[in-house]
């Protein structure tokens, strides 16, 4: 059987925005009310999106790595979900610079990214209007997702998984059109052989 394509998604964000619950309630629909401050943890796990199998390695970074890490996580992942907790400003304004940093470190400099406003359920506590999280979106040319890890009905969009489904179909997509650009340039290195040895002969 053809082994599943693998994808490595890492999960950036500052402390506290709740990236462990938003993973832990991806791969078990649950959601846990405290961890322990993150070391990092990596995850796998397979799924069957638009009926085409995917493993994924997921990694859920500590919100307070240093550059060292956190660089080398970039380089790591394929794909990025950048979270802030729409009642925490200061998380919004950290996720401009995060996608600075991955464009800085990443060839090609367009990274496949999803952004993700956690804690939906405290709407009475929100700092970031649901807008803003769509412009930031716009601006970074990637998918949004207002979700809560408390529960997949709050928020807009599907919920929790469908934003680490939506990357993946992102990071496919990329390397769908990565691959016949390669394609094509080894087909033109062909044809620039082919002529070459046509001019030899006639001349
Ligand atoms: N109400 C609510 N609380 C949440 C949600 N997600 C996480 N929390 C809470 O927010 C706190 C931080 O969650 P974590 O998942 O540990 O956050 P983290 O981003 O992994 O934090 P670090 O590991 O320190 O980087 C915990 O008390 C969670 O219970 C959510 O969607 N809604």
């Amino acid at each position: 059987m053809a082994k599943s394509p693998e994808v490595k998604l890492a999960v950036f964000g500052r402390a506290g925005v709740g990236k462990s619950a938003l993973v832990v309630r991806f791969l078990t629909k649950r959601f846990i009310w405290e961890y322990d401050p993150t070391l990092e943890s990596t995850y796998r796990h397979q799924a069957n999106i638009d009926d085409e199998p995917v493993s994924m390695e997921i990694l859920d970074t500590a919100g307070q790595e240093d550059v060292l890490q956190r660089e080398s996580h970039m380089r790591w992942g394929d794909g990025f979900i950048l979270v802030y907790d729409i009642t925490d400003r200061g998380s919004f304004e950290d996720v401009a610079p995060l996608k600075g940093l991955l464009e800085d470190l990443k060839r090609p400099k367009h990274v496949p990214l999803v952004l993700l406003g956690n804690k939906a359920d405290l709407e009475h506590a929100r700092q970031v209007g649901t807008a803003e999280g769509e412009r930031l979106a716009a601006d970074m040319a990637c998918a949004f997702y207002e979700c809560s890890a408390c529960s997949d009905a709050v928020g807009s969009g599907g919920g929790v998984a469908e934003a680490f489904y939506e990357l993946c179909r992102e990071i496919r997509r990329r390397r769908a059109v990565q691959g016949k650009t390669r394609r094509r340039s080894s087909t033109t290195h062909v044809k620039q052989a082919i002529n070459k040895m046509l001019t030899k002969i006639s001349s």
